[in-house]
């Protein structure tokens, strides 16, 4: 297993006109080829001010971020990020020119390329059929299958997921999980992913990293999922030790 993403004593703040706000504070991790790594954690503990910096979009106060050994200092397609917001693509174009766009802007592909890769990926995520429709047509899981199909044919290092599946209903939700794990068991490709969720936390994650509310720091990391949850009745059981990790603190309400 070899390291790709490496966060090391990572301390992010936002300057406001009247004060400093500390999001995160000494955060440290590493991510390995084909992780599903969660980042799990209380509203406001800094989680997608992580991924954002992870993302290239925001610069650590201290601290450093590398990929691959190399430092993070910009965007760049070796990142991929999907969001929470179904406004994340181009209205003005279908839904594989919406695929199709970052191969030509950010890969230099040749629209003939761009369009085999798009319609390769759209037929991952189940698409095929309205591959020619606006994406105002689309429901809620139709947008965030094409924003994730966007980011997976990039074939980025990494996909970055800032909770992609929060704004769904409980039924879709649940659907888009099943089908992320089933993207994940054709083609390994690692992703990070936000969420409050415990339970999808559990049901994505082989990794969890569990933060502390506000100023995010690293609480404890549960690192075999996989193993855990696979046994009868032990998902329910890892849920409540999460649960009881998260909300340890003396005075600390949900
Ligand atoms: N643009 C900004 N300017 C100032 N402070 C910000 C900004 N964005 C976020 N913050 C603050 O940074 C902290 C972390 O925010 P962040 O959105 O990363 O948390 P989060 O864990 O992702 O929360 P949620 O689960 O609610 O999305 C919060 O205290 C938030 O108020």
């Amino acid at each position: 297993m070899s390291t790709l993403l490496d966060v090391s004593a990572v301390t992010l703040r936002y300057k406001t006109p009247s004060s400093l706000v500390t999001a995160t504070e000494r955060v440290s991790f590493s991510v390995n080829s084909s992780d599903r790594f969660v980042l799990l954690g209380p509203s406001g503990c800094g989680k997608s001010t992580l991924l954002k910096a992870v993302g290239g979009y925001h610069k650590p106060s201290e601290g450093s971020i590398r990929i691959k050994g190399r430092e993070v200092t910009e965007p760049g397609a070796d990142r991929m990020m999907v969001f929470q917001e179904f406004d994340q693509l181009l209205p003005w174009k279908t839904v594989l020119e919406n695929v199709m766009f970052p191969l030509c802007v950010a890969r230099n592909m040749s629209k003939a390329e761009a369009r085999e890769r798009a319609r390769a990926y759209l037929d991952k995520v189940r698409l095929t059929k309205f591959i020619d429709s606006y994406t105002h047509t689309l429901s809620g899981g139709m947008k965030q299958r094409v924003a994730i199909a966007r980011g997976m044919a990039m074939e980025p290092d990494i996909l970055l997921m800032d909770e992609p599946f929060a704004a769904l209903d409980a039924l879709t939700r649940r659907q888009m999980q099943d089908e992320l794990l089933q993207l994940w068991e054709g083609t390994r490709f690692t992703v990070m992913f936000v969420t409050h969720s415990i339970a999808e936390a559990i049901k994505i994650g082989n990794r969890i990293l569990l933060l502390s509310p506000h100023p995010g720091r690293v609480k404890a990391e549960v690192s075999d999922v996989d193993q855990v949850s696979a046994t009868d009745g032990s998902a329910a059981q890892l849920e409540r030790q999460i649960h009881d990790l998260l909300f340890a603190e003396p005075g600390h309400r949900e």
